[in-house]
């Protein structure tokens, strides 16, 4: 049999070449480098996508969304209030809390009451919860000043010297299994308290001008991740008891309360909680504007979208 001359067709994949690669219209997902993703992506490959996957702290996802490198991802609900002309949200979908979060900390020698003027020493991974922090403070405990600092070295150690500050996912997770370091407060706790809303903490994220050109390719992944995410909850202990075997500082009925703990959707009280946390965020001065919430529109509604 003659062999094809080479790249007279294109279209048929090499040996070895990952099928993203293959693939030009292929979405560039980030995926949140935390236990908290593993039911948006444990299972999202095996619905069909086809698309490259990079991993990182929700700070360097929200970077990349700016940048344009990424072109959809769960990521930090503040990174897409900072800038909403550049991005769409994907329906559906959300990392959120009616309750105790779990790894959303901010651990603290005395009570919250005591601690006005003290420096806090802030996670650099985040943007959401740090502002979440900064409302909670302003709004429900009147400080009228905040300091806080992002410290070049590990939080852990400043915690580890009776400072306060804040982690994140499974830093957080972890800083919180070992205890010994003074009161500590879940921020999704304290908002649910004082709000009686739940807390939206990511969001999906989409580069806007995706719209145009990739509007199937995003709705399709709308369905893989609800997909993704049904399969994952319909054998959660099963996934927490492998992960659990791969994270040794976490066990298997520790995390699936975790994951049972969040909820990955985005309904009309998570969009209620969204909304009043902007408006939290104008009324102290971290965000100069309001901020429209836009989506992706659903398959059968998409010849509304202009
Ligand atoms: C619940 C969490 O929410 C996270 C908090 C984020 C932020 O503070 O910007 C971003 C993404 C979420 O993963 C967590 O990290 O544990």
């Amino acid at each position: 049999m003659k062999r094809p001359v080479k790249g007279l067709f294109p279209w048929r994949r090499r040996a070895g070449t990952p099928a993203f690669l293959n693939n030009m219209n292929a979405l560039r997902l980030g995926h949140i480098d935390y236990l908290n993703c593993v039911p948006f992506f444990h299972y999202l490959r095996s619905t069909g996508f086809l698309g490259a996957v990079e991993r990182g702290v929700p700070a360097q996802l929200n970077a990349r969304l700016a940048q344009g490198v990424l072109d959809a991802s769960p990521s930090s609900c503040f990174e897409y209030a900072r800038d909403p002309e550049r991005y769409v949200l994907l329906p559906g979908h959300s990392i959120s809390a009616f309750g105790p979060v779990q790894s959303v900390l901010f651990f603290s020698p005395r009570p919250l009451s005591a601690l006005e003027n003290q420096r806090l020493y802030l996670t650099g991974e985040s943007a959401t919860s740090v502002n979440l922090l900064r409302v909670l403070l302003h709004e429900f405990y009147g400080w009228r000043q905040i300091d806080t600092e992002v410290p070049r070295q590990p939080v852990e150690d400043l915690l580890a010297q009776g400072k306060a500050g804040l982690l994140i996912g499974d830093r957080a997770l972890r800083a919180r299994r070992q205890g010994g370091v003074g009161i500590c407060y879940d921020l999704a706790q304290l908002w649910v308290e004082h709000t009686g809303l739940p807390f939206v903490f990511a969001l999906w994220i989409v580069r806007r001008d995706l719209m145009t050109r990739q509007l199937a390719a995003l709705q399709q992944l709308s369905g893989q991740l609800h997909q993704a995410r049904q399969h994952a909850f319909a054998d959660l202990t099963h996934l927490a008891r492998q992960y659990a075997s791969e994270h040794d500082w976490i066990a298997p009925a520790e995390l699936e309360n975790y994951w049972r703990a969040m909820s990955y959707d985005l309904a009309e009280d998570h969009l209620a909680g969204l909304e009043l946390f902007f408006t939290l965020c104008q009324r102290h001065g971290l965000l100069p504007h309001q901020v429209p919430l836009r989506f992706v529109p659903a398959a059968d509604s998409a010849a509304q979208f202009s």
